[in-house]
């Protein structure tokens, strides 16, 4: 029998922080208590650290099949393994674009052969995430879809998004939208404002992703169907999803990292390193979302991680494509300015569920707890040594994220799926 036993760690028991050993046998936690005795067991001294259930991203992008340049599935879930994620949906904007039963039961017994980590599979809403018809909702989800999203694209037919919300409702899959008017972007980059005008780049208004919502937030309603809003990023989108939960809509959302700590004013310059969409928007919006977080208008968190090669963010806001890296400084960028610094706003509990038990239960899936007798998806922390984040040191291909340089604390020492070991700080898997 493998056993492992964790030693002498900070164990975030789903809320509270005890001092106590967690013992692993057969990929399962054993026990939860002080001074266990295990004596065939490895023993890892964790002192001064945090063990706590492995996190959980709703929201990756592993390119894989189609993009394999930027990240694949191997790569993509050893980025969130360093990152402390047990637990990872992968979106479906990969080629080809999983949307039937066949592709989707093609793609989880690929997810499971080659990845570190628990990959989820989203399908997409849509044929080849085009403008329609809808997938079969019932057939993906018996293929095993965890939820079903077009993400990269907002849907722009109020009917087929109508259509979508009552199939994915009857077939009980979550639907995840990423709400975009394409007909108000007008070639935007970067959030309009002050910014975009110092840069002389076109602006997005924060109407491209409010105006969707409105209209998604009324067919949710007309629907009494479930609708989950993606990266949430104005303050006016956040006002409006609380309203809309007031009002008995089934409506959840999720925040990323960026979008909570970084605003368009912390552009640089022409570096694609800040371009993603939606966009960074200003500092009241980074504030309405860590305000909607507390409240509970905001349900959880979610990376978006979205990988892209160095030589095309090399082209400038302009010309380089969409996206950020986000699994491997999510939780210590959050931790390091919202838990730990002077302006701390949450606490640490609070961030952790936010990032494993709160999206896992939107989503319906066994993960994100620590529970004797339950899987040892287990991530351990250290608090208390800050690091910069450097390029070099990604397990992810992708190395386009602004928090490079950056020094954060809650640095990844342990990950631990299914009881093994999957990421040791210093160590290649
Ligand atoms: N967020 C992004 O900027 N890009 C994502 C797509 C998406 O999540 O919208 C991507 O796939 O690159
Ligand atoms: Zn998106």
């Amino acid at each position: 029998m493998t056993q492992t036993l964790l030693t002498g760690g900070t164990v975030n028991l789903n809320g509270d922080l005890i001092h106590a050993d967690v013992l692993i046998a057969n990929g399962k936690i054993a026990a939860i208590g002080s001074k266990l005795a295990a004596p065939d067991a490895e023993v890892i001294d964790v002192h001064g650290m945090l063990v706590t259930a492995g996190l959980v991203d709703i929201h990756v992008h592993l390119r894989d099949p189609g993009q394999t340049d930027k990240e694949t599935i191997a790569t993509g879930s050893a980025a969130a393994a360093r990152g402390g994620f047990t637990t990872i949906c992968a979106m479906p904007n990969v080629d080809p674009v999983p949307d039937t039963p066949a592709r989707i039961q093609q793609m989880c017994a690929r997810n499971a052969a080659e990845g570190l980590v628990h990959i989820k599979q989203y399908s997409s809403i849509t044929a080849g995430r085009a403008a329609g018809p809808t997938v079969d909702f019932a057939g993906v989800k018996q293929a095993g879809a965890i939820a079903v999203s077009n993400d990269g694209n907002g849907i722009q037919s109020a009917d087929t998004m109508y259509q979508a919300l009552l199939g994915a409702k009857q077939a009980g899959l979550p639907l995840a939208e990423h709400v975009e008017e394409d007909s108000l972007k007008h070639g935007g980059v970067i959030s309009a404002g002050a910014k975009a005008t110092e840069l002389g780049v076109p602006g997005l208004v924060p109407a491209v992703e409010t105006s969707q919502l409105a209209r998604d937030l009324a067919l949710a309603q007309a629907t009494d169907a479930p609708y989950h809003v993606c990266h949430v990023s104005t303050a006016v989108s956040v006002a409006m999803i609380r309203q809309a939960k007031a009002a008995g809509i089934k409506v959840t959302a999720e925040a990323t990292p960026h979008h909570i700590l970084l605003s368009d004013s912390d552009i640089p310059g022409n570096d694609a390193n800040y371009k993603m969409n939606p966009p960074l928007r200003g500092k009241a919006d980074c504030a309405a979302l860590v305000q909607g977080l507390l409240d509970g208008t905001i349900d959880c968190i979610a990376t978006d991680h979205a990988p892209h090669t160095n030589a095309e963010k090399a082209a400038g806001l302009c010309g380089a494509p969409n996206g950020i890296t986000g699994s491997e400084t999510a939780f210590a960028a959050l931790y390091t300015a919202l838990v730990r610094g002077k302006q701390a706003k949450w606490t640490l509990t609070q961030l952790l569920n936010w990032l494993s038990a709160a999206p896992a239960k939107l989503f319906n899936l066994q993960a994100g707890k620590l529970l004797p007798g339950g899987p040892a998806d287990i991530a351990v922390f250290d608090l208390d040594h800050g690091q910069v984040v450097t390029k070099d040191e990604f397990a992810s291909k992708g190395q386009n994220t602004p928090f490079v340089g950056r020094k954060l604390y809650g640095n990844t020492m342990y990950t631990f799926v299914d009881g093994k070991c999957v990421y040791k700080q210093g160590e290649q898997f």
